[in-house]
């Protein structure tokens, strides 16, 4: 069991720990719809058995190893189109802290959290509620590997691998809900600007070449982030694509 002292204003006042469930994901978004889900409640679990990914994938995670919670966030000051913003808030978050135990990692567009050379740790899944001009709720999913040892597919790692030895994953857990929301506050006060240049300083393969698949294999750089959030690689030619989540792949 943990005791978490956060100090923080909002955030994970109302925390809701369960030792199973399907998808915090889900359970969150859940509430929200019945109204019972105010804007900073936390869920978080132990055992996440049908743990949702990016493009439809499943998140695998070790019960009782990793954090694997939903945070639910009410940006109503965000237009839709602003929607990458919470991105950056969280990717940022969890890349400050998890630098405190492992040097090396790196920011993958859009938002995993990987080592540069050994694999991801963490991947975020934020599902909004679109309102007429703005971002009624936010569904934050983070899940982050952290003393799993073993993995299924060799693309996956975690900070134990990394630093050598077992963390304590409740107070990493206080000190990301600390940085989440004093990120989150950040970008209300609207300083995109310093949110999105930490950002663009740990980007993954930031201005260095290397291969993308679009509809076909090429080689280009990483050059750019717009405000919605779409990649811009260069090619070898100059010119610069800017693609959405799915349109690209990195090789
Ligand atoms: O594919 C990714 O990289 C995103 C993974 C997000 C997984 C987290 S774990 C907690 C939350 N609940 C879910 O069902 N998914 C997210």
């Amino acid at each position: 069991m943990y005791k978490i002292l956060a100090n923080t204003i909002f955030l994970g006042k109302d925390i809701i720990n369960l030792p199973e469930c399907h998808s915090t994901n889900e359970i969150a978004m859940a509430k929200v719809k019945s109204k019972e889900g105010a804007e900073g409640t936390i869920v978080v679990t132990e055992n996440q058995t049908k743990g949702k990914g990016q493009r439809g994938n499943v998140w695998y995670t070790q019960a009782g190893k990793n954090l694997t919670f939903s945070l639910i966030l009410s940006p109503k000051f965000l237009k839709p189109l602003d929607q990458f913003n919470l991105n950056i808030v969280a990717s940022k978050a969890i890349h400050e802290v998890l630098s405190q135990y492992v040097h090396g990692l790196k920011i993958k567009w859009p938002n995993d959290i990987v080592h540069e050379e050994d694999g991801k740790l963490g991947g975020i899944l934020i599902e909004n509620i679109i309102g007429q001009n703005s971002i009624e709720y936010s569904i934050v999913g983070i899940g982050l590997n952290l003393n799993q040892l073993t993995f299924e597919i060799s693309s996956a790692t975690s900070v134990a691998k990394l630093s050598g030895g077992e963390v304590e994953k409740w107070e990493i857990f206080k000190l990301l809900i600390q940085k989440i929301e004093s990120n989150y506050l950040e970008l209300k006060r609207g300083n995109v600007k310093n949110l999105k240049d930490y950002y663009m300083h740990h980007l993954y393969q930031f201005d260095q070449m290397n291969r993308y698949k679009d509809s076909i294999e090429f080689e280009g750089k990483i050059v750019a982030i717009n405000d919605y959030g779409q990649l811009g690689i260069q090619k070898k030619e100059g010119i610069i694509n800017y693609y959405n989540f799915k349109e690209v792949s990195f090789l």
